[in-house]
């Protein structure tokens, strides 16, 4: 019988890592990195064997994910499976673990922008009569003469290499494809999704060992783009309130959708907690698992209505932290996120009781009510906190709208 191996869908960074070590553009790693090798590299930018390599190349899953299993298959968001890591050697993280091994392509990735610019080093050195002058990008190519010079120096034919990653990948393969006009005839484009690293020192010398890869001559850095964000109102945004039931979340939420229809200077989504329950979350319960599912399904509509510079506004409960934390992040890659922390308190809700859930709840007709028999972390990165208790709807309405104009986000 075929062997049945659990799946895994890495994240992005992990992904663009992982095609590199199956192009050989990451040779001579051929897997992801264990412990030794990551303290190694961290301490002294070599393997754990000497050679020199500037960063962890690593892989984390959920513990779970790979229990009794010594193989895992990696799969790309869209669900093809990507390539087979056999698993050496497992660090824990707290419920995760670190995977180190080599991995095996089980397909070639075929969606993607610009993917037919895509080329594995060897297809690259085999086209080839001479070692290239490999100019690798982020950004535009603002020295074309420099560069010209450079290749004519070296007597080396030159490949562009945008390093892709993310949103501003397709621009970046744009602007080298912009570039050829200015570069002697020849020149080719190549796109590698090189997931960038903090570390700005660390990141060049990645790049410098990618470019080996690829048979550099010599490797020229073109300058790290200055990334300049657009004006507040033009970003994307998203305003997430959390709070008990009762606190005010739907109100204030409605009243600042109003508000903002009315200014019309913005594009506005609500995604109300009990909307979102019928629609998008229709069948959940109130288990922790199915609460954390309904904040991260909101969490990615809200995400998808910030990339396109559009208002999210949010209304669920979402009691638990770490998933309120998820979708800062979700929002992030793409726009900014302002929590709002109802902190309307517990008898003030259990008081007002609109919909005698309270009343119910403490009979023990609903189990897990938040409150009452189920947990609400307050949160400490809320950027407002309201309690409603005594100000009215206009006044808290207000808080929300005036902290968003001040900030730029409403105009
Ligand atoms: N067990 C339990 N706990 C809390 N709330 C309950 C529960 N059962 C039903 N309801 C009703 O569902 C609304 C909360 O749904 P949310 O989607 O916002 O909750 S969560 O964020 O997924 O925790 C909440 O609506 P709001 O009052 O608007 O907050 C309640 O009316
Ligand atoms: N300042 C205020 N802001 C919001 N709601 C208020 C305020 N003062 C009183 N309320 C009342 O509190 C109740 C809040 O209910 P709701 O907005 O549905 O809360 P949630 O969405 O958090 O469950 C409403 O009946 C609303 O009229």
């Amino acid at each position: 019988m075929a062997e049945v191996l659990p799946v895994w869908v890495p994240d992005a960074f992990e992904l663009a890592d992982l095609e590199l070590l199956l192009s050989g553009a990451f040779a001579p790693l051929t897997g992801f990195m264990g412990a030794a090798d990551v303290e190694s590299v961290t301490a002294r930018g070599r393997l754990a064997d000497g050679t020199p390599w500037p960063v962890p190349v690593t892989l984390t899953v959920p513990a779970e994910v790979v229990a009794g299993a010594d193989a895992l298959v990696l799969q790309d968001p869209e669900g093809v499976p990507l390539a087979r890591l056999t698993i050496t050697e497992r660090t824990p993280h707290g419920d995760h673990l670190t995977l180190a091994g080599p991995v095996e392509a089980l397909s070639t990735p075929e969606h993607g922008p610009f993917r037919r610019l895509r080329r594995t080093p060897a297809e690259v050195r085999e086209s080839l009569e001479a070692e290239p002058l490999v100019v690798t990008a982020r950004g535009p190519i603002d020295s074309p003469e420099e560069i010209t010079a450079l290749a004519e120096e070296l007597g080396a034919p030159i490949v562009l290499m945008p390093l892709i990653f993310g949103e501003g990948g397709p621009a970046v393969v744009r602007a080298s494809l912009a570039a050829l006009d200015k570069l002697p005839a020849g020149t080719r484009v190549v796109a590698v999704p090189l997931a960038p690293r903090d570390d700005l020192t660390l990141d060049l010398e990645l790049r410098e060992h990618v470019a080996a890869a690829y048979g550099a001559a010599e490797h020229y850095a073109a300058p790290e783009p200055a990334v300049i964000p657009g004006p507040p109102h033009r970003r994307g945004l998203t305003v997430f309130f959390t709070g008990l039931s009762g606190s005010g979340k739907s109100t204030i939420a409605r009243g600042l959708h109003d508000a903002l229809l009315e200014r019309g200077t913005r594009t506005v989504t609500l995604l109300d907690g009990d909307v979102v329950r019928r629609m998008l979350s229709s069948g959940l319960t109130f288990s922790r698992a199915d609460r954390d599912l309904n904040i991260r399904r909101i969490g990615f509509v809200a995400a998808e209505v910030t990339r396109h510079k559009g208002l999210a506004i949010c209304a669920p409960i979402a009691p638990y932290a770490a998933v309120r934390e998820e979708v800062r992040e979700m929002v992030e890659q793409f726009g900014d996120f302002v929590l709002v922390h109802v902190s309307t308190p517990l008898e003030e809700c259990e008081r007002r009781d609109r919909k005698g859930l309270y009343a119910r709840a403490r009979a023990g007709e609903i189990p897990e009510f938040t409150g009452i028999s189920d947990p609400y972390e307050e949160p400490d990165d809320a950027d407002l906190v309201i309690d409603t208790t005594n100000i009215s709807v206009e006044t808290a309405v207000n808080r929300v709208l005036d902290h968003l104009v001040t900030r730029g986000w409403v105009r």
